[in-house]
């Protein structure tokens, strides 16, 4: 895997096994009698920025809802050698910060109250961090969080979920919505989150992608079709085409859906 710049060579996390950090194996999902997720095997190391690519409903989301146990599911998901299949969200999600594809930020309440409501009880809450690599939530801390921009809304997130020590942080969609140009802060963003704990990213920008993802997995038809590095996918067009119905377009462009976002 190539690190990439301000990209920890180990996480937090990272206890020097060998293996991965997660890992997921046979794992299924039927949601109102459709088979979603048809046997997806995953696994992503334990630095770095994990990539979950695909077409548009092939079931990116819901894998990732699988592992935090947020949809029913059978399978195995494995953290740190653990086996964290039938433990409950809550408990999952003390070792595992997730970032939704709506953000999930309160509009109504500041930033310092969006970071307050994340703190962990009996944890210590690392505001240092947070405002060292978001400086803007420290200077937008009393604005309230629905008056911020979209690349703004999407750091108070990530940032929320870094308030706390994670293994594995899950961001899914984070440019989903946004304009173009806002694009490129949100990559800094991930790639300043993956500096302090490894990323498992939902993402369809592939401009995005290429700039902070280490590890590619591409889904279709709720199965897993892909894995390897992300560099290596998106510097073959035919592949990418292939897999993901695009090709390749000046960096920036291009996105799984083949438009701008
Ligand atoms: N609660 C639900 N009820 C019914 N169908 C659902 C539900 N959640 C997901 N699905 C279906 O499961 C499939 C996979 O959805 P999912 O959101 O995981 O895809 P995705 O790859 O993340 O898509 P996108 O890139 O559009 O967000 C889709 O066909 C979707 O319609």
């Amino acid at each position: 895997m190539t690190p990439k710049p301000g990209t920890a060579p180990a996480a937090p996390g990272a206890r020097g096994a060998a293996g991965p950090l997660l890992r997921v194996r046979g794992l299924h999902v039927w949601i109102e009698g459709s088979h979603i997720l048809q046997g997806v095997d995953l696994s992503v190391p334990a630095s770095g920025v994990t990539a979950v690519l695909g077409r548009n409903g092939v079931g990116k989301t819901t894998a990732v809802k699988a592992v935090l146990g947020l949809v029913p599911r059978t399978g195995e998901v494995v953290l740190e050698g653990r086996d964290i299949t039938d433990r409950p969200t809550y408990e999952i999600t003390r070792s595992v910060g997730y970032v939704p594809e709506d953000r999930g930020v309160f509009n109504g309440l500041t930033v310092a109250e969006n970071l307050r409501l994340a703190q962990r009880a009996g944890s210590p809450s690392r505001y240092e961090l947070v405002h060292e690599l978001f400086p803007e939530l420290r200077e937008r801390a009393s604005q309230p969080a629905g008056t911020l921009s979209g690349g703004q809304q999407q750091m108070l997130a990530i940032g929320r979920a870094l308030l706390n020590e994670n293994r594995l942080l899950v961001v899914d969609e984070p440019t989903k919505g946004l304009a173009p140009r806002v694009v490129a802060e949100v990559a800094d963003a991930v790639v300043r989150a993956a500096a302090d704990v490894p990323v498992l990213l939902v993402e369809q920008n592939l401009a995005l992608v290429r700039r902070v993802a280490d590890e590619a997995v591409v889904l279709d038809a709720g199965r897993v079709v892909h894995t390897g590095a992300a560099a290596e996918l998106l510097e073959d067009a035919e592949r990418t085409r292939e897999l993901l119905g695009v090709s390749r377009a000046p960096a920036g462009a291009e996105s799984a859906q083949g438009e701008d976002r």
